[in-house]
């Protein structure tokens, strides 16, 4: 993608392509750099909520009341059932998770830094493809981050 502020233009004279920038409204022939991070990850997660959630709702239950600490030690056990192979990462996702990600095993799909709360996002860049977050906590509840891409 094309670095934040920048549009692909049509030269009505010479057909050419040429880069606008809307901010400074410079153009350019050649594409602007493409974005200093690695441009977007692919993430699954597992989310628990508990009742200070921003919405403490879900697929799986209507109404969450689980505290936070109640919350942290839950999604504590799915991560340890999950880094000693004794479940997968997807069927824990498919059965707990209470984001309607959970749905497709967890996945996210493609994201950019600052589609997701900050929290999130921090720990998702840092991680490495195939590796597992520990437990990181955003408005939404506490979450488990899988970096599949
Ligand atoms: N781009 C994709 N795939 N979807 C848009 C995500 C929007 C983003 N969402 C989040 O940051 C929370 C934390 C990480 C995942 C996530 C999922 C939330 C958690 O559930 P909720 O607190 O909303 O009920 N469910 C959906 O959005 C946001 N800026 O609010």
């Amino acid at each position: 993608p094309l670095p934040e502020g920048w549009e692909m233009r049509t030269s009505r004279s010479t057909g050419m392509t040429y880069f606008l920038n809307m901010y400074t409204k410079k153009s350019q022939w050649e594409r602007p750099d493409a974005p200093a991070d690695p441009g977007d990850v692919r993430c699954s997660h597992i989310l628990v909520k508990h009742a200070e959630s921003r919405r403490p709702s879900s697929w799986r239950e209507e109404n969450i009341t689980r505290t936070k600490v109640e919350a942290l030690d839950l999604l504590k056990s799915y991560r340890k059932q999950i880094v000693s192979n004794d479940a997968s990462f997807t069927d824990m996702a498919t059965k707990y998770s209470d984001c309607s990600s959970a749905k497709r095993g967890g996945d996210l799909g493609m994201f950019s830094r600052s589609q997701m709360q900050q929290a999130f996002a921090e720990e998702a860049f840092k991680l490495k493809v195939g590796q597992l977050s520990k437990p990181v906590e955003t408005e939404s509840g506490y979450h488990i981050i899988l970096r599949t891409v």
